[in-house]
């Protein structure tokens, strides 16, 4: 066995196989090298990308998203995969300092050069879109709204990518985004399923939106969204409250306590041994409460919280108006409602909120959330503070205040019931992406929702499917470039203007 061995491996054959293949290994190996130096070439993209900035009251931030590239203007599912807060205010707060609002989106731009690989700057959309904020600020100072757009739009134009436009979006829009977001992420619209409504809550305004079998748009026109995607019509109800954000709720609620101008205010809503000095001309800068504020007032005013849920409670009751209502039913302010339908995804400032209060649970009896908060609100601030170092004060200062104003939104406001309540699905994010408007405009502006079902009979063009108003731009055609005034050249349109 072993002479055999030691035969074989003595043959000249073998050796002059041995030699070929070695020969053969190292051409391989020279090529390989060579053809990748050479190259020195990355590796073709497998994703596209697309960048939304969120403009909001509070605070800006930035999503990027991504599908593949393969699946362009098709169904390729869609997700986050970063996102970025700027620091500082939103921009709306920059009306005195308008170049401030475009330099503070310097870094969140960064991490975006940084996160969409540099082969695909160029072919990236970059939108922006503001929101309750600059609606507001538009109504106060409509040329420094203007300067804060130039300066935001300036600094959007010399980045890498694709700059789409900068524009404030309608309340109409800014809820339809949001229920086409949270539908789309949770696959409820190419299955056909039954849809699940939207609530979003703000600092500036809030918003509610969903699908009512009984609502046509015949009694109130401006509520009604109408579009088709992947096939299926919707009838979408919508309204945005413009000064029903928290924070804008907030000094509604501290204007009609301080109406008469008094140099101390003992609040139900802040906790006992809260004390803080408010200063009244900073209280009332805002079209929200500008026009009740006190002829004659000092300077200041000392607000002493007292914590107590149920007074909280009949305080934040007396910023909704029930006393009229045009139509056959309204949810507040003589603002039509169709009954509520269905199921709801709550985000933003309800996440928030009800997080920190451990209040998610919404299968919960309404008599613990109540009893939750009571305690919660009649904890003496000190103990507060001490048990939620890390906590930023000014948040949790508001959470007494901000859980009894969505309970009362809720309830009294929207007329969910003990029994509808549990309908509600408190979130934040769905597999990945944040909920919110931002994806929902994008996918509309970027043709990525078709009107039609993929395997549906061809239908030109391929394109969330809604109805334009005389100044809607054309289908297919280029996004504005410039920001817009409210109302103006939206791609969703209210049913009202599309009449008009
Ligand atoms: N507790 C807490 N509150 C937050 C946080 N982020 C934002 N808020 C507050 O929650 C409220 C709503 O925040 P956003 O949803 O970002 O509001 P926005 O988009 O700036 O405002 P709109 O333009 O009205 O939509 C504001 O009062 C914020 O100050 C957070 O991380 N924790
Ligand atoms: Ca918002």
């Amino acid at each position: 066995m072993s002479e055999q061995r030691e035969m074989k491996e003595a043959s000249p054959g073998y050796r002059t196989v041995t030699i070929f293949v070695a020969g053969i290994a190292v051409i391989a190996l020279v090529a390989l090298v060579t053809v990748g130096v050479l190259q020195n070439k990355p590796l073709p993209q497998k994703y596209k990308y697309g960048i939304v900035m969120d403009a909001g009251s509070s605070h800006t931030a930035l999503y990027i998203y991504q599908w593949p590239a393969e699946k362009d203007n098709n169904t390729g599912r869609v997700t986050q995969t970063d996102s970025c807060r700027v620091d500082g205010p939103g921009i709306s707060s920059y009306a005195s300092n308008p170049r401030g609002a475009g330099e503070s989106l310097g870094d969140c731009m960064l991490k975006a050069r940084q996160a969409v690989p540099s082969s695909r700057h160029g072919e990236t959309p970059l939108y922006l879109g503001a929101t309750a904020g600059m609606r507001l600020l538009n109504i106060e100072n409509a040329s420094a709204s203007d300067a804060v757009f130039q300066a935001v739009e300036a600094a959007l134009h010399s980045s890498p990518f694709s700059f789409r436009g900068a524009r404030i979006l309608s309340g109409q829009e800014e809820g339809a985004f949001g229920w086409v977001t949270v539908n789309y992420l949770d696959d409820r619209l190419t299955q056909g399923q039954e849809t699940t409504g939207a609530l979003d809550l703000g600092g500036a305004s809030t918003q509610i939106s969903f699908v009512s079998a009984r609502f046509d748009g015949t009694e109130s026109p401006h509520n009604l969204m109408t579009f088709r995607l992947y096939g299926n019509d919707y009838n979408l109800y919508t309204h945005s409250y413009l000064c029903y954000g928290k924070d804008q709720a907030l000094r509604k609620m501290l204007a009609l306590q301080t109406a008469s101008g008094p140099t101390s205010l003992s609040d139900p809503c802040f906790h006992p041994g809260y004390i803080r000095t408010r200063d009244y001309s900073e209280l009332y800068a805002s079209p929200c409460v500008a026009r009740s504020k006190p002829q004659a007032s000092p300077r200041n005013f000392t607000l002493k919280g007292t914590g107590d849920f149920d007074s909280c409670r009949t305080a934040v009751k007396k910023i909704f108006d029930f006393s009229k209502c045009n139509f056959s039913r309204c949810s507040f302010n003589g603002v039509f409602q169709p009954e509520l339908q269905g199921s709801f995804g709550a985000f933003s400032a309800y996440y928030f909120v009800l997080d920190f209060l451990n209040l998610t649970d919404t299968s919960a009896p309404m008599e613990t959330i109540k009893d939750k908060l009571r305690e919660y609100c009649a904890t003496p601030w000190a103990d507060m503070q001490r048990q939620h170092p890390s906590t930023k004060v000014k948040y949790l200062a508001e959470y007494c205040f901000s859980g009894t104003y969505i309970l009362t939104l809720l309830t009294e406001g929207y007329n969910f019931t003990a029994d509808t309540f549990k309908e509600i699905t408190i979130i934040r994010k769905i597999k990945g992406s944040d909920a919110g408007w931002t994806l929902g405009y994008m996918l509309n502006l970027t043709n990525m929702i078709p009107a039609e079902a993929p395997d549906a009979p061809p239908a030109a063009p391929r394109r969330l499917r809604v109805h334009h108003g005389a100044h809607g731009p054309a289908a297919g055609g280029p996004s504005p470039l410039h920001h817009l005034h409210p109302q103006q050249d939206s791609v969703l349109q209210p049913a009202q203007d599309r009449m008009s």
